[in-house]
């Protein structure tokens, strides 16, 4: 973001920037819409198809190239490449960064411990899914196993989560899935409330094995467990674990025999390519799971081998970049249009906000521009009735990505349902470019409307947008989305020289809370704290039932 061709945007942005009118950009280029959208085709693996239509972005083909010069600049193909190649580009951590080898397929050569090993935890994986699903794995009472329970948090809840509800028609229907994530005991408690100790599979995923939350909520479900179950060696039957820390899940007292390796070079965010995938697996089959794996390696193939002009992770990046750092924008909408990706959103708000939530660089210098947008969103069209309001007519701007597939899982009524939620899809998009001007309004009001009522129903338009559409969500499509918004984010941090792949902003609010739960029983041993923080801890202290 330093250099001339920053420069150069930011000259370009102060020149342009009042001309770009959509409308008139639409009404002056009538290719504007094939000029600025690309057809995304697999080029190996399952065939997947994706258009995604940059026309409505506030963009003209100068800008676009130089923000494409911006991205050359800033060594985006190097970084890629390097990160394909396994170089240690978690500069403060030392790691690799290597997601993409867990659903390479023999396709690139990376050599990092543990890749070889890829191959043989998916064999695993396949095992015993198959075995859980087929009812062949037995609980201690000899009974099937009907549900099972995620415990994990972040990147060890978020990504299963999202997929399981993203690909829910392929679900296994008879088995109920739970993801418990919340410290808060009600999350436990009210998952448990639902499940039989002799049906149930406890899968305790964690990166680490040491993160409160997982391991506070995994010996709640032990007790519990044991409470009916009584024999500490029915745990084998009931537990598993997804880690790359043996020595601590076997501390736990969970069989080595029953856990799911992964490796440090797999990010938490990153992490449901890994064995923290397994819910995933369990839940549409492994064969299902492969797919999602091979569309990511779609895209993977895709952003590493294709040019910046066509390459659609950066495009997506650089017109993000644009927004963030010229334009002052704040934040980012993803808008699927389907209700299957309703945790789209808060999934990549972990994968793209812990990713690029940064201010120092990689040379840990203070940045003196913007980095990763905050991401937010909702499954349409319910958003339509609550926030769109201000995305309309706020005074901030906005930009949104609105994402559909053209078919749905559940054509209803003929698809009459899906084609009004297309309907709105493409109606927003339209409405937010191109808005309603005052005449336009006089015109539909009449003479003598109030002016006041006329000044409110005026939608200024050109407000940004990007649409992504696919012709069915399934495993290798959704894979490919995925991919697609992950190397989005490595871009955007390459762009801004920032290292996307560690998570330090996370450590400090752990120490504090260690600290403070050691305060908690007396009011006297409340030390060291602002006034504020020490007048809530008593209040609590005050008002407590326990
Ligand atoms: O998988 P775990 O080691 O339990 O970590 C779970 C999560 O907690 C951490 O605090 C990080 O912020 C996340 O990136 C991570 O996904």
């Amino acid at each position: 973001m330093n250099g001339k061709l920053a420069t150069e945007l930011q000259e370009l942005y102060d020149s342009e920037h009042s001309k770009i009118i959509l409308r008139d950009l639409f009404a002056q280029n009538p290719t504007r819409f094939s000029r600025f959208s690309r057809q995304y085709n697999s080029a190996t693996g399952p065939d997947v198809t994706m258009l995604i239509d940059l026309s409505k972005n506030l963009i003209t083909e100068k800008i676009l190239a130089t923000l494409l010069s911006l991205a050359r600049e800033a060594g985006v193909e190097e970084c890629r490449d390097k990160m394909f190649s396994g170089e240690h580009i978690n500069n403060t951590e030392d790691r690799a960064v290597l997601h993409l080898a867990l659903r390479n397929f023999n396709d690139f050569r990376i050599s990092e411990h543990g890749v070889d090993e890829v191959p043989a935890v998916l064999t695993h994986m396949k095992e015993f899914s198959e075995s859980v699903r087929s009812g062949a794995w037995k609980g201690y009472t000899g009974k099937t196993i009907n549900t099972i329970v995620n415990i994990g948090i972040g990147g060890s809840d978020l990504g299963p989560v999202m997929v399981t509800e993203a690909l829910k028609p392929y679900s296994k229907r008879d088995l109920k899935a739970h993801f418990v994530s919340n410290i808060d005991g009600t999350h436990i408690v009210e998952t448990l409330r639902e499940c039989d100790p002799e049906r149930t599979l406890f899968i305790i995923a964690s990166k680490t094995f040491t993160t409160q939350e997982t391991i506070t909520n995994a010996e709640s479900a032990r007790k519990w467990f044991l409470y009916t179950a009584k024999d500490i060696k029915h745990v084998a039957k009931h537990f598993v674990a997804l880690s790359t820390n043996t020595k601590a899940v076997t501390a736990f007292g969970i069989d080595e025999s029953n856990m799911f390796q992964f490796w440090d070079w797999v990010g938490g965010r990153y992490s449901l390519w890994s064995a923290i995938g397994l819910s995933i697996c369990l839940v549409i089959g492994y064969d299902n799971f492969e797919q999602l794996l091979k569309g990511a390696h779609g895209m993977d193939k895709h952003f590493k081998e294709t040019p910046l002009e066509n390459n659609l992770p950066v495009l997506m990046a650089a017109v993000g970049v644009w927004y963030n750092d010229f334009y002052g924008a704040q934040t980012l909408a993803l808008l699927p249009y389907d209700q299957y990706l309703h945790k789209f959103a808060d999934y990549f708000q972990q994968g793209d906000m812990e990713s690029n939530g940064k201010s120092v660089n990689k040379e840990g210098e203070r940045v003196k521009y913007q980095t990763g947008p905050i991401i937010w969103g909702a499954a349409g069209t319910n958003g339509q009735h609550s926030f769109y309001q201000l995305i309309h007519q706020g005074t901030k701007i906005i930009p949104t990505d609105f994402i559909a597939p053209t078919s749905s899982h559940n054509p209803i009524e003929h698809s009459k349902h899906h084609r009004i939620l297309l309907s709105n899809f493409f109606a927003q998009p339209e409405a937010l470019a191109f808005g309603k001007t005052v005449e336009e309004v006089r015109k539909e009001l009449g003479p003598g409307a109030s002016e006041i009522v006329v000044q409110s129903k005026v939608f200024e338009g050109n407000r940004p947008s990007t649409s992504i559409m696919f012709p069915l969500l399934t495993p290798a499509t959704l894979g490919a989305l995925i991919a697609l918004y992950e190397h989005k984010i490595f871009v955007q941090g390459v762009i801004w020289g920032i290292n996307s792949f560690d998570q330090m902003g996370v450590e400090l609010g752990k120490v504090l809370a260690k600290n403070i739960l050691a305060q908690l029983e007396k009011p006297e041993d409340v030390q060291g704290h602002d006034s504020s923080t020490t007048g809530l801890i008593h209040y609590y202290q005050k008002y407590r039932q326990e």
